[in-house]
């Protein structure tokens, strides 16, 4: 295991220095996947890291998962409450459909939900320009092949340290890394509406996704629906597309 976390710090630390850059921050959720990142980050530069904390909807105080961590680990950290800026943001969005008699309530969860991701990864990116850092993303093996991240949101970041780990092995390092207990055995949520449950949204278990990403059998109804998952969101694994210059007349 220390030498799993040494690679992914070196890779960490290497990536940066790379890119001529300060340091590394993240956006802490109080789930397990940027508590992993942030102590990676933590170790990869240990005066040049910030974590940062974005609730929506909540204080940072109340963030109580996340700010254990961050004082477990010893990182440098910074709460930033977007709660107005989404509240504004959503409110005159929804005003102006709403004008325009196109407004749908039922449809408006997911382009809320997907605003709360793009409101932190502006906020990350306008810290990390601050301060010269490049912004560290939290997806995983699971979710990257599923697609189950914001475009642009979550998914809009520098570089993906646990790209190619499964979420059993983000559990794995996590227990390495001391992560607290609460955040290991937390349901994992994206926490972007009341009751969001991953599993539940992607209709199908971290095990299976796991199960299948190690090449073992799995239900038919499991595999058609990952297979779909990963059809669906192609697009998000890419550069947007583009026309080949026109050769005409
Ligand atoms: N074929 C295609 N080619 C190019 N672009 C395409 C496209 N199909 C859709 N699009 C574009 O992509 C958009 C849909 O993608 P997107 O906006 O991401 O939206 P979408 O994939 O519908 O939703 C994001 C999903 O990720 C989940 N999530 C978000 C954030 C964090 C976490 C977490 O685990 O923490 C999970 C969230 O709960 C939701 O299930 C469309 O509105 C359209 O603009
Ligand atoms: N309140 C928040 N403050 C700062 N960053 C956040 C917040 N909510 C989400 N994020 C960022 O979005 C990322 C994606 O969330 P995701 O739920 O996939 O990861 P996680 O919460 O770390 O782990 P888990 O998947 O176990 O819930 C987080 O890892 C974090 O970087
Ligand atoms: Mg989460």
């Amino acid at each position: 295991m220390e030498k799993k976390v040494e690679y992914l710090t070196n890779w960490i630390k290497e990536k940066v220095e790379e890119a001529g850059a300060n340091g590394a921050l993240v956006g802490i959720s109080g789930g397990i996947d940027s508590a992993v990142v942030s102590s990676l980050i933590k170790r990869a530069f240990p005066e040049q890291s910030l974590g940062v904390i974005l609730p929506i909807d909540q204080e940072v105080e109340d963030q109580e998962d996340a700010v254990t961590l961050v004082e477990q680990i010893g990182l440098n950290y910074i709460g930033i409450n977007l709660t107005t800026p989404y509240q504004t943001t959503h409110a005159t969005i929804r005003e102006k459909l709403k004008e325009k008699g196109d407004w749908q309530e039922e449809r408006s969860q997911l382009g809320g939900a997907n605003l709360q991701a793009r409101l932190r990864m502006s906020t990350l990116y306008a810290v990390a320009n601050h301060y010269g850092y490049l912004v560290i993303g939290t997806d995983n093996a699971a979710e990257d092949f599923t697609g189950y991240f914001t475009k642009y949101g979550d998914g809009g970041v520098d570089l993906v340290p646990l790209i190619n780990l499964r979420k059993e092995e983000v559990r794995e390092l996590a227990e390495y890394l001391e992560v607290p207990d609460s955040i290991i055995h937390k349901k994992p949520s994206a926490e972007l509406w009341e009751g969001q449950s991953d599993e539940d949204e992607l209709g199908v278990s971290y095990d299976s996704i796991d199960d299948y990403l190690r090449g073992e059998s799995i239900s038919k109804k499991d595999e058609e629906r990952i297979q779909q998952l990963h059809k669906n969101t192609q697009h998000k694994r890419q550069v947007p597309a583009g026309p080949a210059p026109y050769e005409g007349e």
